[in-house]
């Protein structure tokens, strides 16, 4: 039987040291089948910094989450052993020396991970460890931005180029690669077209909203089909107004409800890991942004232990 989140009718949720949803630690469990794990990184960033805190602000946000998912009819805490792992150090200073230790450390964590940032950066090793267990993973890449830029100031590793990379590295099948939420102005017309080359679909923000979240949903079921999927979730894929503690944000976005429902409805497909980036708690106000990172947090929780395999009895 799994060790669940602590009761909160014994144990008021706002006392003690906040874990994910509560959770017991790793070291406590032993082994877990999905971990939570923080990346306080952010020194890939191209605009405003602060994402090093998002691991500890969507922890304290999602104190209030409680055990049982209604519209999954789920309860993922019972059905397999979910643990928080801590934080993964790594240099602040040495942004090459950091992704491979953000990659090794994903990789040693026997678990499905799900990820929380951080910048954008590392996405990047964390394909790569998913790529290691998986073999090259469809990937859905909720965001208002690209994130498949070249280089900035000649840097290779950023927060705006991790899925270039990912591309160029082989970790991807660029046969089921989609960009979900993407707005705003853009340096040139080419930026579309090399994501285009490197095998991206795009479904703007605009198109969340024109066509709806079941047309959304329809298209990204049929273009991941039965691949193993990694779900990359840069928060700022929401409007300002549902998330604006982020570093980059940007007008018209998705409402927080339409992203959960678009997640909700990649249920049945192969998720082998995820990650949520890009909350920067000193721009937020009333834990908006945290929130909603830490509810998308436990949707992607959920749809992990759906897709758990189960030891036959
Ligand atoms: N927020 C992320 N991941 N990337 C934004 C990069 C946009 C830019 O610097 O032009
Ligand atoms: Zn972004
Ligand atoms: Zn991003």
């Amino acid at each position: 039987m799994p060790r669940g989140p602590l009761d909160s009718s014994k144990i008021p949720r706002f006392a003690g040291p906040a874990t994910f949803a509560r959770l017991p630690r790793l070291d406590e469990v032993g082994r877990a089948d999905v971990a939570v794990v923080g990346v306080p990184f952010d020194s890939g960033v191209s605009y405003r910094p602060g994402a090093r805190f998002g691991p500890a602000a969507v922890r304290e946000a999602s104190r209030l989450l409680r055990p049982y998912h209604p519209a999954l009819d789920l309860s993922p805490f019972e059905t397999v052993q979910v643990a928080d792992a801590g934080d993964i150090a790594c240099n602040p200073f040495d942004i090459g020396e950091a992704v491979e230790t953000i990659a090794a450390s994903a990789a040693a964590l026997d678990a499905r991970l799900v990820t929380i940032g951080g910048d954008h950066t590392i996405a990047l090793p964390l394909l790569r460890a998913a790529a290691e267990r998986h073999g090259p993973v469809a990937l859905l890449h909720f965001d208002a931005h690209l994130d498949t830029w070249d280089t900035y100031f000649g840097a290779a590793y950023t927060h705006g180029t991790p899925f270039r990379r990912a591309v160029e590295e082989g970790l991807l099948d660029t046969s089921a690669l989609s960009h979900v939420g993407i707005r705003g102005p853009l340096y040139g017309k080419r930026d579309l077209e090399e994501d285009r080359r490197l095998g991206f679909g795009i479904l703007t923000s605009s198109d969340v909203m024109r066509r709806g979240v079941d047309e959304v949903v329809d298209i990204l079921r049929q273009r991941v089909g039965d691949r193993p999927l990694y779900i990359s979730v840069d928060i700022d894929v929401l409007d300002p107004a549902h998330a604006p503690g982020t570093g980059t944000p940007e007008a018209g976005g998705l409402t927080s409800r339409e992203l959960l429902e678009i997640l909700r409805g990649l249920a049945d497909r192969a998720i082998v890991g995820a990650d949520v980036v890009e909350v920067a708690p000193a721009y937020d106000h009333a834990e908006i942004t945290s929130v909603a990172a830490a509810h998308v947090a436990y949707d992607l929780v959920s749809l992990l232990a759906l897709n758990t395999p189960r030891e036959s009895p």
